[in-house]
Parts: structure tokens; sequence; C-alpha cells
């Protein structure tokens, strides 16, 4: 493919993305003559690989956004690898709610949850985990609709088989939307995406990240890390959930924020909850209109454990997955410690979103 690189677009901790304009049979074959390429210098190009890797993968799917292939140039004597990515015009959902000022109407959380639980739903049946949901990794598409899609699939791991042994040390993803098992244990599996889900529900609907939602404490003088990791991994709190939510929408953000990976909604039951019945018309079948006529009563039922819903699917996939760090089997309190100030290697903590990223 023949492309020209255009604006900057966006960048993140491992990459800049630019839009590009494609030319020759490309624009009339494959590929649209607008598209988004994600570039790092080839010396550090191991997630943009991997994001590759794992979107050929996963193939086609409505949810989750598309690759074209890769690319290598050289630009400035350096040698960069690059992504081909199809565009999206809105750029990304944290964006677009910022510039709001305001979270999101209840229509249109609803709508924007069911896309990416459906993203969810393909990403955990393939047997990988997305490590990094959150809002700047949702990208906004207009094609006479708003519609969103899940990116950024450079940390995104194999599930872990139940036998293989957790990497204890391993971190990955961004603070304020970790799970208590990623920060107790290291665990970063298809549970921590859910939670990660729902602190992306409650800040579509608020406005504000989840953990923020209490005023003056985590964005206040209290600002760090430390306190954050204590509070997601220790004790029976959850991030508040927005008063602004109906029921359902709390309901659904409660089936995210179980403590407990284990009890926790799988992305499969998830797609049947009550909040996400509601079909605007773009999707397929109407599913708003037959729920209304007669399944209501059967959707509004809340299983009471994970083991407990008919669509319940267990997800059992090779394992391929390099940890990070070497494992070491410590206790929440040492691990959280050690997250904070005791690296065993030292992170990339990277300012994202009046918050850090940590790699
Ligand atoms: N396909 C795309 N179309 C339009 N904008 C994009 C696209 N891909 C990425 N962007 C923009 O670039 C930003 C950074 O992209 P991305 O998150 O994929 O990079 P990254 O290096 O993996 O970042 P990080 O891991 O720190 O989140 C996105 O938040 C979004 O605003």
């Amino acid at each position: 493919m023949e492309w020209i690189r255009r604006e900057t677009i966006g960048h993140g901790s491992f990459s800049t993305v630019s839009l590009a304009t494609t030319s020759g049979s490309s624009t009339t074959t494959l590929f649209p003559p607008l598209i988004a390429v994600k570039s790092s210098g080839v010396v550090c190009s191991a997630a943009l690989m991997n994001e590759r890797y794992v979107l050929d993968y996963l193939g086609d799917s409505s949810e989750i956004v598309r690759c074209f292939g890769e690319g290598k140039t050289v630009e400035n004597g350096e040698e960069v690898y690059n992504l081909f990515l199809e565009y999206a015009s809105g750029g990304n959902l944290a964006d677009r709610i910022k510039n709001s000022g305001e979270g999101l109407p209840e229509f249109e959380v609803r709508r924007f949850t069911r896309s990416i639980v459906k993203g969810l739903c393909h990403i955990h049946k393939n047997g990988f985990s997305h490590c990094d949901l959150k809002l700047e990794n949702v990208l906004v598409f207009d094609d006479g609709y708003d519609h969103v899609k899940i990116s950024d699939f450079g940390l995104a791991k194999r599930t872990r088989s139940s036998e293989e042994v957790v990497g204890g040390a391993e971190i990955r993803g961004t603070p304020l939307y970790m799970a208590p098992e990623c920060v107790n244990h290291g665990e970063f599996e298809s549970p921590a995406d859910i939670w990660a889900l729902g602190c992306s529900v409650v800040e579509m609907s608020s406005g504000k990240t989840a953990w923020c939602l209490d005023e003056g404490d985590m964005m206040g003088s209290n600002n760090n890390v430390m306190s954050l990791m204590v509070r997601i991994g220790s004790g029976d709190e959850v991030p508040r959930i927005p008063v602004e939510l109906s029921e359902e929408g709390k309901d659904f953000v409660s089936k995210c924020f179980v403590k407990d990976a284990a009890e926790r909604w799988t992305a499969q039951m998830l797609l049947d909850h009550p909040f996400l019945a509601v079909d605007d018309g773009h999707e397929s079948g109407g599913s708003y209109l037959s729920l209304r006529c007669g399944e209501e009563d059967e959707a509004s039922v809340s299983p009471r454990n994970p083991f407990d819903f008919p669509g319940w699917n267990s997800v059992h996939s090779p394992v391929n997955e390099s940890v990070r760090f070497s494992s070491l089997v410590r206790s929440p309190e040492e691990r959280i410690s050690g997250l904070v100030s005791e690296m065993i290697v030292v992170p990339d903590w990277s300012v994202s979103c009046d918050w850090v990223n940590v790699r």
C-alpha cells in the first residue's frame, strides 16, 4: 500500500498515531482513503507488534478496530514500525467526554457499553484479555451515527489456563482501572477487563473517572498511587456508582465491581443484562422490541453467581504468555508497596488523564 503520513492525531506511551492518506490501487481495492497509522521506533515496537498479532488473531469484528497490516519506514534516520488501522473520525471516548464537560446521556451509555461488551465477548472467547480497557482506548466512529470500537491491543495477552501459576510481579494497564486481583496477585485475566468496563461505564455516565467521584479524595491532596492501590486491593470498597444512572445501570455496574474475580460477571453474562437490552435500531434483530414483548421478566433476573446463569460459558485457552517480570509470591501488602515504590524493573510511569499508566 502507498500512503502519506499527515497530521498527528494521538499520542500514547508506546506510539504516535497519525492520519494518513492512501494512494494508488489501494484506494480502489482494500484500503479506505484515510487511515490511522500507529508508529514507534522499531527498537521499541514490541507492544505494536503484539497489537498486530492479537488483531490478526481476533479477525474482523464490528466492535474491534480493524487492522490493515504493517510496514516499516525510515524517518529522520530511524527505522519506524507502522501499524495501519481504520481511522476513527470521532477520536477517543475519553476526550469526547472531557470536551463535553459532562457524562453522556444514558441511552448513549447503554449503546456504547453494549458495543464494548460485545467486543469483550469476542476477545475473551478467542482466548485473550485486553488488559488496558479504558475510554482512551475506545474509539468513536461516525458512519451516519456514532458507534464505538475497542482499540489498543498493545498489552493484550493470552488468557492464562487454570493450571498456570500467576506471575506475581506482573503489572500492566492503568491503575485507575485496575481490578483488585491485578493489584493483589498480578492476575490480569478476562475478569480484570470486566472491572475496567465498570470503571468505563462510571466515567461515561458521570463524566468523572472511577474513584475520582469522591471529590477531593483521589484528585485532591491525597492524589497518590499508593492510596489508590490500597483502596482497590483491600477491604470491601468499590468505586462509587453514579447516582445519575438508572437502577438497571447501577445493577449492571455492581456486577462489574465484584471484588472476587471468580464471582464477577463475564462479558457473555453482561450481554444479556437488562441495561444492554435497548436496541437503538442500528443493530440487527430489534432486540429491544422482542424483550418488551415477552422476555423482560426472564432477562431481568440477576443470577446470584457466575454459575447460576444460563448463558455462562467457560473459556479455557492455551497459554502463550511471557511474564514481564520474574514471578514472586508476595503478600498483598508487600505487593502493593512493590508496585508503588520498589519495582523489580522500574516501570514507565507516564501521565495519562490526570493519572499514571504503569508499564
Ligand atoms: N485508529 C485510530 N483512529 C483515530 N485515532 C486513533 C486511532 N488509534 C489511536 N488513536 C488516537 O491515538 C491515541 C493513542 O493511541 P493508543 O492508545 O492506541 O496508543 P498507545 O501508544 O497504545 O497508548 P497507551 O497504551 O498509552 O494508551 C488514542 O487515545 C486515540 O486518541
